[in-house]
């Protein structure tokens, strides 16, 4: 079988791909990243493949209106019925000619038939010592997100029990308070045919860019500003939505620190059966940090509410430690 399918679209960031700062919308950018790694997964198993997973996101670097986005994805290993894609996304200013990195991103689908059931995925051969490179780590990374949700709960579980983590870092307990719950979202979205794939299955990337949108808004509410997306935590798609289904995405601020954030977002989703609401599904949840916007000065610190808010104030606390750890690895 041919080895390491490749996609390699390449975007020129329009207006309609911007914010008011003339900075590429991060929602635009999952999407784009999601769709380029379906083009090589697809080529590979020759079906139809839905979005699993995807593994922790770092930004290194905005994108500014008019450069040129590069995006090159491949397939490194497929497994039984599923297979890690990885994009490599790079930006291109056409004044300078040069080229800055903007993240790599790894991505599990999976090839569904027209019945929806599973495809196993045909033998994959890797030849050269970077496909063998590839092939090998796909295989540590598949071990790490499978068990993902479990680690982080006992990472969580562990850091409950230290006393250094019984100091939360946030920011300067006397700032003016947040307003409370002006930094709760609920947006409803309709799937429409344009935000689905061929099975009517609503894009991750879609979905990603929609829980991008009402975080955002979270984040912003709360640094009074426009909040640039720095990270996105592992997204695990716990089962599809399709056209005409209602998307409920609802997200809060957990935690604020010295310059960024994080926010929370829940997706659900719901269809009118029998002149009736339907049961709300939950699709998949995430957690998203933001920098705050330059000039835009110190994030107020907000309280939690007791209980539930005082609970994810601290489990943020311990994710950002998390994540700062894995920068180092
Ligand atoms: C750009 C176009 C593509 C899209 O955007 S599609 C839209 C977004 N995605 C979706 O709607 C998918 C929603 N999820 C689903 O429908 C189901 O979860 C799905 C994918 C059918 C799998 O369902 P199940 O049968 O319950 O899954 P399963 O436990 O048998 O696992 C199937 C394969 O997935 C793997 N898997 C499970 N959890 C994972 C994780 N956290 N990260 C990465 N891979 C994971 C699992 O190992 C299995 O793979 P394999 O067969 O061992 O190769």
């Amino acid at each position: 079988y041919a080895p390491q399918p490749n996609s390699s679209p390449t975007q020129v960031v329009q207006s309609s791909h911007v914010n008011q700062h003339n900075i590429l919308d991060g929602g635009q950018l999952l999407k784009w990243v999601d769709t380029c790694a379906c083009l090589s997964a697809e080529r590979l198993a020759g079906y139809p493949c839905v979005t699993v997973s995807v593994d922790d996101l770092y930004f290194e670097n905005e994108v500014k209106l008019g450069e040129i986005l590069n995006l090159r994805s491949q397939v490194n290993r497929a497994f039984t019925t599923s297979m890690e894609v990885g994009v490599r996304v790079s930006c291109e200013c056409l004044s300078t000619g040069k080229s800055l990195p903007v993240c790599d991103a790894f991505i599990t689908f999976v090839a569904i038939d027209a019945s929806g059931a599973k495809v196993k995925l045909p033998p994959f051969k890797c030849e050269t010592a970077e496909e063998k490179t590839c092939f090998a780590l796909a295989n540590e990374r598949r071990k790490v997100r499978i068990s993902h949700a479990k680690t982080v709960k006992q990472l969580l579980a562990d850091y409950e029990l230290s006393p250094l983590l019984n100091v939360y870092p946030t920011n300067k307990p006397h700032q003016p308070l947040l307003t409370p719950l002006t930094d709760r979202v609920e947006s409803v979205e309709l799937v429409l045919p344009p935000h689905a794939n061929h099975h009517g299955n609503t894009f991750g990337g879609q979905i990603m860019a929609w829980m991008e949108n009402v975080a955002s808004i979270s984040a912003g509410r709360l640094c009074q500003g426009i909040a640039s997306l720095r990270s996105v935590d592992m997204v695990y798609f716990r089962g599809p939505s399709t056209v005409g289904d209602r998307i409920v995405l609802a997200s809060i601020v957990n935690n604020s620190f010295q310059t960024s954030l994080e926010v929370g977002v829940r997706v659900e989703a719901y269809r009118y059966e029998g002149g009736k609401i339907g049961t709300r599904r939950h699709i998949n949840s995430a957690f998203l940090t933001f920098d705050v916007p330059p000039g835009a000065g110190e994030i107020p610190h907000f309280i939690p509410e007791p209980q539930d808010g005082m609970r994810r104030q601290k489990e943020a606390a311990a994710r950002r430690k998390i994540r700062l750890d894995r920068r180092f690895i």
